[in-house]
């Protein structure tokens, strides 16, 4: 594996997005979708038959642009990948267990088929390198931060950025002159707060367990708590490091880590799946109502993510509570689905929904890095 030199504009992009619960392959042209592979609970290195079959049946590919979950304090903006980069991002694989070693997957089995097309790993991290210290830095020992490089990186930005550029252009608006509040919210789940394309807060941190309820992650729980457990509960930090990313959230409170069927069983009245959703959209309004702190205001909320996108009550019910910060979702408006201002009419804040595209995004990078 060599880096490749330039190529002349790259036009037809792979995009390969390895999240924690899902693959997605995009084919671009321009900014066309050509072809697209979805594959849910996609396992990873055990599973690429199905990626290098789709990557092998495309006859023109010009350069192959990756969704890296995890840059660490190395990798702030995208890199043309070769071997030693590869292994640079699977070094990374303690800080991010669920995303890492998927990326690294997609990143070999496109390799595998198309040994000579450049590729380029685009990081969800370098969205938030413009946190300002004091919210990207941790209270602990200053010299245990700069040994370890111990600081909040924040995850989703290809997603972040691609929703507030993409709100700008819906509301007609200078992104320069907004403040947005972007929620993330699909298997993994974050919010950005986004001060003229810039993001200066974000809810995860050094890793993609902490901030909201996901579906399998707990989100941020008090530190005291995962030490009381590490004493106490006989569990090794192989067993409580698993518990935590993929038995907790809406599966381990409701029973589910899909929203709709927990939507479907509080309806049925049951007790615990209620509790998750009560849970995760409280924790929902208190972290956006402490993203507008940190952007001193809020011009507008954009919902992004599979839950984002197609939950009408998870939206309706987190705008419910915001109604004092000028939040306010017409009703008929909120079963959109797509890209579109949900507000009514006289509204304050703008509350809109963006398709996440993360794809995009990517693309739009893999061809600068490469050209
Ligand atoms: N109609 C819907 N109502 C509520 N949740 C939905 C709906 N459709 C999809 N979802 C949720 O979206 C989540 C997947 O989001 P997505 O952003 O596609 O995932 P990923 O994080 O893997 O990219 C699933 O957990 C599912 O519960
Ligand atoms: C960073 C992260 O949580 O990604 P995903 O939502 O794809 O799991
Ligand atoms: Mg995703």
């Amino acid at each position: 594996m060599t880096a490749p030199n330039s190529v002349a504009e790259p036009n037809t992009v792979l995009v390969v997005n390895a999240g924690s619960s899902s693959l997605k392959v995009r084919l671009l042209a321009g900014e066309d979708v050509v072809d697209s592979l979805d594959l849910t609970d996609w396992s990873g290195a055990e599973d690429t038959d199905g990626l290098e079959r789709f990557v092998t049946a495309q006859s023109t590919v010009d350069v192959v642009g990756h969704r890296i979950v995890h840059g660490g304090a190395r990798f702030t903006e995208p890199v043309v990948l070769d071997s030693g980069v590869r292994d640079a991002i699977a070094a990374l694989t303690e800080l991010a267990p669920l995303h890492q070693p998927r990326g690294v997957a997609g990143i070999d089995a496109v390799w595998k088929v198309l040994p000579d097309t450049p590729a380029v790993a685009c990081f969800d991290t370098a969205f938030h390198t413009t946190l300002p210290a004091a919210a990207a830095t941790y209270a602990l020992p200053r010299e245990w931060n700069e040994r370890w490089a111990l600081r909040r990186h924040g995850f989703h930005g290809l997603s972040h950025s691609h929703a507030a550029r993409r709100t700008a252009e819906l509301l007609g608006r200078p992104l320069r002159d907004l403040r947005i509040v972007t929620c993330h919210l699909g298997a993994g789940a974050s919010l950005a707060a986004v001060d003229g394309g810039r993001s200066v807060d974000t809810t995860m941190g050094f890793t993609p367990l902490a901030g909201l309820v996901m579906a399998t992650r707990s989100g941020s729980v008090d530190p005291g708590l995962v030490l009381w457990l590490l004493e106490h509960s006989g569990l090794d930090l192989g067993a409580l490091t698993h518990a935590l990313e993929s038995e907790s959230g809406l599966l381990g409170l409701g029973g589910s880590a899909d929203m709709r069927e927990i939507l479907r069983r509080a309806d049925t009245g049951d007790p615990a799946a209620t509790l998750a959703f009560d849970v995760y959209v409280h924790r929902l309004v208190r972290e956006i109502a402490a993203m507008t702190a940190s952007l001193r205001g809020l011009d507008a909320l954009t919902f992004t993510g599979g839950v984002g996108e197609h939950s009408p009550r998870v939206r309706a019910a987190a705008t419910a509570a915001l109604a004092h910060l000028g939040v306010h979702v017409d009703d008929s408006r909120n079963t959109a689905t797509s890209d579109a201002d949900i507000s009514t009419a006289d509204a304050e804040v703008r509350t809109l929904v963006v398709t996440a595209r993360e794809d995009l995004e990517i693309a739009r990078h893999t061809r600068t890095a490469l050209s």
